[in-house]
């Protein structure tokens, strides 16, 4: 992508500081002024006062000078603050609609991606973009202001010097030009390098446990080193073409001061310039050529920020694998991050201009929601959901994953109503945990309805239909924080007590309260600091603060031995009293009394081919 379709794309991101970035382009070209003052005063003080040897003329030049650089440095401040502000603000915009993006996007996308690489794209990527989009474009407008300024006074001074000078300048141009365009290629290895590291240090600090017990250190380390090698390669590589730049330019820039220079002697031999001139002349190019600099940089900024673009584009075409009825209705700024917000960022094709959600989104504000539930309902107080009766209908259900090559679940039929559980059983593979994805809608079904209270699941909004359903999964995850914040996940509105009322129900309070700060305890990452059992509890003292009329179990007593899984199940069953509950388990001493169990068959390992014909000759008779 070049420089101006990539400000284009991203500047409706900037336009709330549209004010902060003309101010500081304004104070920085002030403070540019206040050296193209000082360099004239220069002049000034060297002709009236030091050749002319009058010490009074000294004070009204040297005071303005003073007032001149106290005011450019204000300016200079400023300018530097508040551009800065624009920049991180532009980047916190831009990183919050990327997460809400990644937030909607399927599942196994992120699943079969790199965390470590994913991370790198919310920092240095984004950063690259802000580095040309808001920094970079104030840097290279206040730089040709500059360039303009200096010509101009130099000029002024000595017109046929200033064209001597300014023959010399296109060969900036022309040296950024050719290092330009091989610096996008370094800079997009350099990305993909650091986010292949990001990817190991990730992956290998996470799975630590694993990576000790099976003596994999070295291995993990050289692992690193690779890819460690690759940036270094990638880097070095970068770093050579921004380094050769500086020197290169240093040498057109001693040739052009030099010309002037021999120049500007014969003309002073000649007297028909003053020395004050000569040296205001100097400075004057002095002056401009840092910004002439700046500006060849433009072309390396714009190649490096297409490259993080490319990669940042790699995520923002993914697109969701539902569609969010809440979207459609929802004119409050959540529904502007997801819908609206991507539009203006990403433009059509991320929006996905033509398909159903730029369709549905057209509908006019205000339409009534299908459904008993409200679309709108994300102002609805902590337990919403909880007046659905919660019966659930699957009905010859299919369906394949967006990037699986046979289907996970085949015509797959089963009801619960309130207060029963239905058993999922099944061998692996046969798509036990699937129902659970499309049961919480992170999928729609290939072919058949889900229900839910009979209102199809794709005609609700997925907060109603998520403040109806709770998942307790096979591992319970908990996040870095306190015991209280996460039993508090499942209803940030919980009271305290409350709280401690879910934990005793789910029978956690008694190791809680033994814990050394008790609610108040940090369960570190992922809860690694508190057993399998407790961290299971948890997870149901969460679910239980829920409070909604359908439960999903998905394998609740995994890696629990026999005594814990038996003792999880009483608070299981205070869990499932009253609700629709769907579990699935392979755990046959499980003691529980479904009222009903749904088997779902193995798959047969390949699909059978389906029949071709040749006009009207089947293609397998033909072989035989
Ligand atoms: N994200 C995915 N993309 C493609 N295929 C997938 C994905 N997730 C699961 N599958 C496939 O779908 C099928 C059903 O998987 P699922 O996890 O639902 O099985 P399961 O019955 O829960 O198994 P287990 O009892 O071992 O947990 C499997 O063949 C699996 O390989």
């Amino acid at each position: 992508m070049s420089a101006w379709p990539m400000i284009k794309r991203f500047w409706p991101l900037v336009a709330t500081d549209r004010k902060l970035v003309v101010w500081g382009g304004v104070l920085a070209v002030a403070a540019a002024g206040a050296e193209v003052a000082a360099v004239y005063l220069f002049g000034v003080i060297t002709d009236e006062v030091l050749a002319a040897g009058h010490l009074n003329a000294f004070w009204g030049p040297a005071v303005t000078w003073l007032a001149i650089a106290v005011a450019g440095a204000v300016a200079s401040f400023s300018a530097g603050v508040l551009v800065s502000l624009a920049g991180e603000r532009f980047l916190l915009r831009l990183r919050d609609r990327l997460f809400a993006h990644v937030q909607r996007i399927p599942l196994d996308f992120l699943d079969q991606s790199r965390l470590g690489d994913l991370m790198a794209r919310f920092t240095d990527d984004l950063e690259s973009v802000e580095n040309f989009v808001v920094s970079g474009l104030v840097r290279s407008a206040t730089a040709a202001i500059s360039v303009v300024a200096f010509a101009t006074a130099a000029f002024l001074v000595r017109w046929d010097l200033a064209l001597a000078a300014c023959v010399l300048a296109p060969l900036f141009w022309l040296v950024s030009r050719a290092i330009g365009g091989r610096f996008q290629a370094v800079a997009a290895e350099e990305r993909a390098g650091n986010g292949g590291m990001a990817t190991v240090v990730e992956e290998s600090l996470s799975n630590q446990a694993v990576v000790r017990a099976y003596n994999r250190q070295e291995a993990e380390q050289e692992r690193l080193h690779r890819q460690g090698v690759v940036w270094l390669r990638a880097r070095m590589a970068e770093t050579r073409l921004g380094s050769l730049y500086g020197p290169v330019v240093g040498v057109v820039e001693t040739v052009c001061v030099l010309t002037v220079l021999g120049l500007g002697a014969w003309e002073l031999a000649a007297g028909r310039v003053t020395l004050g001139g000569l040296l205001s002349f100097a400075g004057y190019l002095g002056y401009l050529y840092p910004p002439i600099q700046s500006l060849g940089q433009f072309p390396l900024n714009a190649a490096e920020a297409a490259a993080a673009v490319d990669r940042l584009d790699d995520l923002l075409r993914v697109r969701p694998a539902v569609e969010d009825q809440a979207e459609v209705h929802d004119p409050s700024p959540h529904g502007a991050v997801t819908g609206a917000g991507w539009a203006a960022l990403g433009r059509s094709r991320l929006a996905g201009a033509g398909g159903p959600s730029a369709a549905v989104r057209r509908r006019p504000a205000g339409a009534v929601a299908p459904g008993p539930w409200p679309a709108l309902d994300r102002n609805r107080p902590a337990g919403e959901g909880r007046g659905a009766a919660g019966r659930v209908d699957v009905i010859d259900v299919s369906f394949r994953y967006p990037q699986g090559d046979r289907p996970a679940l085949r015509h797959l039929s089963f009801t619960a109503d309130r207060g029963d559980l239905v058993l999922l059983a099944g061998p692996s593979g046969a798509g036990k945990s699937t129902v659970t994805k499309l049961l919480l809608r992170f999928y729609d079904p290939t072919a058949g309805r889900i229900l839910l209270d009979g209102v199809d699941l794709r005609r609700m909004s997925l907060r109603s239909l998520r403040a109806t359903v709770t998942l307790l999964h096979q591992e319970s995850q908990l996040f870095a924080g306190t015991v209280h914040d996460n039993i508090a996940y499942g209803r940030p509105s919980a009271t305290t007590s409350e709280i401690e009322a879910a934990a005793r129900a789910a029978d956690a309070h008694d190791f809680i309260a033994a814990l050394p700060d008790g609610y108040r305890t940090d369960v570190g990452h992922r809860g690694r600091l508190l057993s399998g059992g407790q961290r299971q509890r948890l997870a149901i003292a969460r679910a239980l603060l829920r409070d909604t009329p359908v439960l999903v179990l998905d394998e609740p007593t995994t890696g629990l031995d026999r005594d814990s899984a038996a003792r999880i199940m009483v608070p299981l069953r205070r869990l499932m009293a009253g609700r629709t509950t769907i579990l699935i388990t392979h755990d046959t001493h499980l003691d529980v009394s479904p009222t009903r169990i749904v088997h779902i068959p193995a798959h047969p390992a390949v699909e059978a081919p389906p029949t071709r014909y040749i006009g009207r000759v089947r293609l397998d008779r033909l072989a035989r």
